[in-house]
Protein backbone atom coordinates (compact mmCIF):
# COMPACT_ATOMS: atom_id res chain seq x y z
CA UNK A 1 0.00 0.00 0.00
CA UNK A 2 1.83 3.48 -1.15
CA UNK A 3 -0.77 5.57 1.31
CA UNK A 4 -0.52 5.22 4.74
CA UNK A 5 -3.57 4.08 6.33
CA UNK A 6 -4.27 6.57 9.26
CA UNK A 7 -4.13 9.46 6.88
CA UNK A 8 -6.88 11.43 5.50
CA UNK A 9 -7.10 12.16 2.07
CA UNK A 10 -10.33 14.02 2.00
CA UNK A 11 -11.58 16.22 4.89
CA UNK A 12 -14.82 18.00 4.10
CA UNK A 13 -16.45 20.61 7.16
CA UNK A 14 -18.96 22.91 7.27
CA UNK A 15 -18.95 23.26 3.86
CA UNK A 16 -21.82 25.93 1.30
CA UNK A 17 -22.45 26.50 -1.79
CA UNK A 18 -25.26 28.18 -2.92
CA UNK A 19 -25.96 27.66 -6.94
CA UNK A 20 -26.05 30.55 -8.91
CA UNK A 21 -29.38 32.48 -9.80
CA UNK A 22 -31.28 31.09 -6.44
CA UNK A 23 -31.75 30.73 -2.82
CA UNK A 24 -31.06 26.88 -3.10
CA UNK A 25 -27.61 26.17 -1.58
CA UNK A 26 -25.44 23.04 -0.86
CA UNK A 27 -24.01 21.68 2.54
CA UNK A 28 -22.02 19.23 3.70
CA UNK A 29 -21.53 19.51 7.42
CA UNK A 30 -18.34 16.63 7.33
CA UNK A 31 -17.83 14.44 5.19
CA UNK A 32 -13.97 12.35 5.82
CA UNK A 33 -12.20 9.56 3.82
CA UNK A 34 -9.32 7.69 5.30
CA UNK A 35 -6.73 5.73 2.79
CA UNK A 36 -8.51 2.89 1.49
CA UNK A 37 -11.76 3.73 2.42
CA UNK A 38 -14.89 3.60 0.00
CA UNK A 39 -17.70 6.03 0.28
CA UNK A 40 -20.95 6.72 -2.27
CA UNK A 41 -23.00 9.80 -2.84
CA UNK A 42 -26.64 9.41 -3.33
CA UNK A 43 -29.25 11.18 -4.66
CA UNK A 44 -32.09 11.72 -6.62
CA UNK A 45 -31.48 13.25 -9.91
CA UNK A 46 -30.75 16.98 -9.51
CA UNK A 47 -30.08 16.87 -6.08
CA UNK A 48 -26.61 18.27 -6.11
CA UNK A 49 -23.89 15.05 -6.49
CA UNK A 50 -22.24 16.62 -9.49
CA UNK A 51 -22.13 20.07 -7.61
CA UNK A 52 -20.59 18.13 -4.99
CA UNK A 53 -17.82 16.72 -7.33
CA UNK A 54 -17.31 19.68 -8.75
CA UNK A 55 -16.46 21.49 -5.75
CA UNK A 56 -14.21 18.95 -4.75
CA UNK A 57 -12.21 18.82 -8.01
CA UNK A 58 -12.20 22.75 -8.03
CA UNK A 59 -14.35 22.89 -11.27
CA UNK A 60 -16.76 25.07 -8.71
CA UNK A 61 -15.45 27.10 -5.58
CA UNK A 62 -17.49 26.80 -2.33
CA UNK A 63 -18.95 30.10 -0.63
CA UNK A 64 -17.86 29.19 2.80
CA UNK A 65 -16.25 25.55 5.18
CA UNK A 66 -13.10 23.39 4.63
CA UNK A 67 -12.08 21.41 1.87
CA UNK A 68 -8.70 19.55 2.61
CA UNK A 69 -6.51 17.28 0.35
CA UNK A 70 -4.46 14.98 2.08
CA UNK A 71 -4.79 17.40 5.11
CA UNK A 72 -3.90 20.68 3.34
CA UNK A 73 -6.81 22.83 3.32
CA UNK A 74 -7.21 24.22 -0.57
CA UNK A 75 -9.62 27.07 0.19
CA UNK A 76 -5.87 28.56 1.94
CA UNK A 77 -3.96 27.87 -0.79
CA UNK A 78 -3.24 29.94 -4.32
CA UNK A 79 -4.89 28.93 -7.34
CA UNK A 80 -1.14 27.13 -8.90
CA UNK A 81 -0.53 25.19 -5.70
CA UNK A 82 -4.48 24.35 -5.64
CA UNK A 83 -4.42 23.02 -9.00
CA UNK A 84 -0.91 21.36 -8.61
CA UNK A 85 -2.19 19.35 -5.15
CA UNK A 86 -5.34 17.95 -7.18
CA UNK A 87 -3.36 17.08 -10.75
CA UNK A 88 -1.10 15.46 -7.86
CA UNK A 89 -3.68 13.30 -5.48
CA UNK A 90 -7.11 13.04 -7.76
CA UNK A 91 -7.82 10.69 -10.04
CA UNK A 92 -11.46 11.28 -11.84
CA UNK A 93 -13.53 8.85 -13.91
CA UNK A 94 -16.30 11.34 -15.54
CA UNK A 95 -19.82 10.51 -16.29
CA UNK A 96 -18.68 10.44 -19.88
CA UNK A 97 -15.43 9.49 -19.55
CA UNK A 98 -13.74 12.54 -20.94
CA UNK A 99 -11.10 10.26 -22.95
CA UNK A 100 -9.50 12.03 -25.81
CA UNK A 101 -10.82 10.88 -29.03
CA UNK A 102 -7.16 11.62 -30.89
CA UNK A 103 -5.02 9.62 -28.50
CA UNK A 104 -4.34 6.33 -28.08
CA UNK A 105 -5.81 4.27 -25.17
CA UNK A 106 -1.84 4.00 -23.77
CA UNK A 107 -1.25 8.21 -24.57
CA UNK A 108 -5.56 8.58 -22.72
CA UNK A 109 -3.85 6.40 -19.56
CA UNK A 110 -0.38 8.04 -18.93
CA UNK A 111 -2.14 11.56 -19.89
CA UNK A 112 -2.52 12.30 -15.69
CA UNK A 113 1.60 12.13 -14.93
CA UNK A 114 2.46 14.76 -17.47
CA UNK A 115 0.76 17.33 -15.13
CA UNK A 116 1.68 16.14 -12.06
CA UNK A 117 5.44 15.75 -11.38
CA UNK A 118 4.98 13.97 -8.12
CA UNK A 119 2.24 11.63 -9.51
CA UNK A 120 4.99 11.05 -11.82
CA UNK A 121 7.85 10.09 -9.39
CA UNK A 122 5.70 7.45 -8.10
CA UNK A 123 5.59 5.48 -11.48
CA UNK A 124 8.59 3.38 -12.11
CA UNK A 125 8.39 2.69 -15.62
CA UNK A 126 4.86 4.61 -17.14
CA UNK A 127 4.38 2.01 -19.73
CA UNK A 128 4.56 -0.90 -17.93
CA UNK A 129 2.07 0.58 -15.37
CA UNK A 130 -0.07 1.66 -18.26
CA UNK A 131 0.02 -2.22 -19.07
CA UNK A 132 -0.64 -3.67 -16.17
CA UNK A 133 -3.50 -1.30 -15.44
CA UNK A 134 -4.74 -2.02 -18.47
CA UNK A 135 -4.54 -5.70 -17.73
CA UNK A 136 -5.68 -5.39 -14.06
CA UNK A 137 -8.99 -3.89 -15.89
CA UNK A 138 -9.04 -7.08 -17.60
CA UNK A 139 -8.52 -5.69 -20.57
CA UNK A 140 -6.26 -7.16 -24.18
CA UNK A 141 -3.12 -5.29 -23.90
CA UNK A 142 -3.64 -5.58 -27.67
CA UNK A 143 -5.84 -2.36 -27.10
CA UNK A 144 -2.66 0.04 -26.21
CA UNK A 145 -1.72 1.02 -29.38
CA UNK A 146 -5.43 1.58 -30.78
CA UNK A 147 -7.35 4.64 -30.66
CA UNK A 148 -10.39 4.83 -27.72
CA UNK A 149 -12.97 5.94 -30.69
CA UNK A 150 -12.69 2.36 -31.49
CA UNK A 151 -13.31 0.78 -27.88
CA UNK A 152 -16.56 -0.40 -26.79
CA UNK A 153 -18.27 1.72 -23.87
CA UNK A 154 -17.25 -1.00 -21.38
CA UNK A 155 -14.13 -1.14 -22.46
CA UNK A 156 -13.95 2.79 -22.43
CA UNK A 157 -14.98 3.42 -19.04
CA UNK A 158 -11.98 0.39 -17.97
CA UNK A 159 -9.88 2.86 -19.76
CA UNK A 160 -11.37 6.01 -17.57
CA UNK A 161 -10.71 4.02 -14.43
CA UNK A 162 -7.05 2.98 -15.56
CA UNK A 163 -5.95 6.75 -16.19
CA UNK A 164 -7.74 7.63 -12.99
CA UNK A 165 -5.61 5.16 -11.09
CA UNK A 166 -2.00 5.53 -12.91
CA UNK A 167 0.51 7.21 -9.98
CA UNK A 168 -2.07 6.20 -7.46
CA UNK A 169 -3.60 9.33 -6.30
CA UNK A 170 -4.64 9.70 -2.43
CA UNK A 171 -8.52 10.08 -3.83
CA UNK A 172 -10.29 8.82 -6.61
CA UNK A 173 -14.10 10.06 -7.39
CA UNK A 174 -16.05 7.98 -9.98
CA UNK A 175 -19.05 9.86 -10.92
CA UNK A 176 -21.88 6.89 -12.04
CA UNK A 177 -19.02 5.11 -13.36
CA UNK A 178 -21.49 1.97 -13.95
CA UNK A 179 -24.11 3.74 -15.72
CA UNK A 180 -23.64 1.96 -18.81
CA UNK A 181 -23.30 -1.62 -17.40
CA UNK A 182 -25.77 -4.96 -17.00
CA UNK A 183 -26.04 -6.26 -13.37
CA UNK A 184 -22.75 -9.04 -13.96
CA UNK A 185 -20.72 -6.70 -15.34
CA UNK A 186 -21.33 -3.53 -13.22
CA UNK A 187 -20.29 -5.95 -10.12
CA UNK A 188 -17.23 -7.02 -11.89
CA UNK A 189 -16.28 -3.77 -12.88
CA UNK A 190 -16.96 -2.63 -8.77
CA UNK A 191 -14.77 -5.47 -7.78
CA UNK A 192 -11.57 -4.60 -10.13
CA UNK A 193 -11.85 -0.95 -9.63
CA UNK A 194 -12.36 -1.30 -5.65
CA UNK A 195 -9.30 -3.81 -5.42
CA UNK A 196 -7.46 -1.19 -7.24
CA UNK A 197 -8.02 1.39 -4.57
CA UNK A 198 -7.12 -0.78 -2.13
CA UNK A 199 -4.18 -2.29 -3.17
CA UNK A 200 -2.95 1.29 -3.43
CA UNK A 201 -4.58 2.51 -0.34
CA UNK A 202 -6.33 5.41 -2.50
CA UNK A 203 -10.16 6.42 -1.19
CA UNK A 204 -12.95 6.03 -3.43
CA UNK A 205 -15.59 8.08 -3.58
CA UNK A 206 -18.54 7.12 -5.78
CA UNK A 207 -21.47 8.78 -6.90
CA UNK A 208 -24.60 6.41 -7.83
CA UNK A 209 -28.03 5.76 -7.81
CA UNK A 210 -27.80 2.34 -8.34
CA UNK A 211 -28.41 1.39 -4.02
CA UNK A 212 -26.63 -2.03 -5.08
CA UNK A 213 -23.22 -0.47 -5.24
CA UNK A 214 -23.74 0.00 -1.36
CA UNK A 215 -22.34 -3.60 -0.44
CA UNK A 216 -18.70 -2.42 -2.45
CA UNK A 217 -18.89 0.48 0.10
CA UNK A 218 -17.37 1.52 3.76
CA UNK A 219 -20.23 4.36 4.21
CA UNK A 220 -23.09 6.29 2.53
CA UNK A 221 -23.92 9.63 2.52
CA UNK A 222 -27.55 10.58 1.30
CA UNK A 223 -28.15 14.23 -0.20
CA UNK A 224 -31.36 15.36 1.57
CA UNK A 225 -33.23 17.76 -0.32
CA UNK A 226 -35.76 20.35 0.96
CA UNK A 227 -37.29 23.89 0.39
CA UNK A 228 -33.84 25.63 0.86
CA UNK A 229 -31.35 22.88 -0.86
CA UNK A 230 -29.74 20.34 -0.42
CA UNK A 231 -27.41 18.73 2.91
CA UNK A 232 -25.50 16.04 2.44
CA UNK A 233 -25.67 13.14 5.29
CA UNK A 234 -24.03 10.07 6.41
CA UNK A 235 -26.76 7.02 6.82
N1 LIG B 1 -24.76 26.33 -13.53
C1 LIG B 1 -25.85 26.16 -12.81
N2 LIG B 1 -26.62 27.21 -12.46
C2 LIG B 1 -27.71 27.06 -11.70
N3 LIG B 1 -28.13 25.88 -11.23
C3 LIG B 1 -27.44 24.80 -11.56
C4 LIG B 1 -26.26 24.87 -12.35
N4 LIG B 1 -25.76 23.61 -12.51
C5 LIG B 1 -26.60 22.79 -11.84
N5 LIG B 1 -27.60 23.49 -11.28
C6 LIG B 1 -28.69 22.96 -10.47
O1 LIG B 1 -28.11 22.31 -9.39
C7 LIG B 1 -28.88 21.20 -8.98
C8 LIG B 1 -28.01 19.99 -8.81
O2 LIG B 1 -27.48 19.56 -10.05
P1 LIG B 1 -26.45 18.36 -10.12
O3 LIG B 1 -26.09 18.16 -11.56
O4 LIG B 1 -25.37 18.59 -9.15
O5 LIG B 1 -27.38 17.15 -9.61
P2 LIG B 1 -27.11 15.58 -9.64
O6 LIG B 1 -27.56 15.07 -8.30
O7 LIG B 1 -25.73 15.29 -10.05
O8 LIG B 1 -28.12 15.12 -10.77
P3 LIG B 1 -28.09 13.84 -11.75
O9 LIG B 1 -28.21 12.63 -10.87
O10 LIG B 1 -29.31 14.04 -12.59
O11 LIG B 1 -26.82 13.89 -12.55
C9 LIG B 1 -29.98 21.05 -10.02
O12 LIG B 1 -31.17 21.56 -9.46
C10 LIG B 1 -29.50 21.90 -11.18
O13 LIG B 1 -30.59 22.45 -11.87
Amino acid sequence: MIHNPSQTQLTIAGLSYRWPGGERTLTVPQLTLRAGERAMLRGASGSGKSTLLNLISGVLSPDAGELALLGQPLQQMSAAKRDQLRADAMGIVFQQFNLLPYLSVEQNILLPLKFAPKRRARVNDPKQETARLLQAMELDLSLLNRSVTELSVGQQQRVAVARALIGTPALILADEPTSALDPIARDRFMALLASQCQAAGSALLLVSHDPDLAKVVDSEYLLHVSDTGTEVRPC
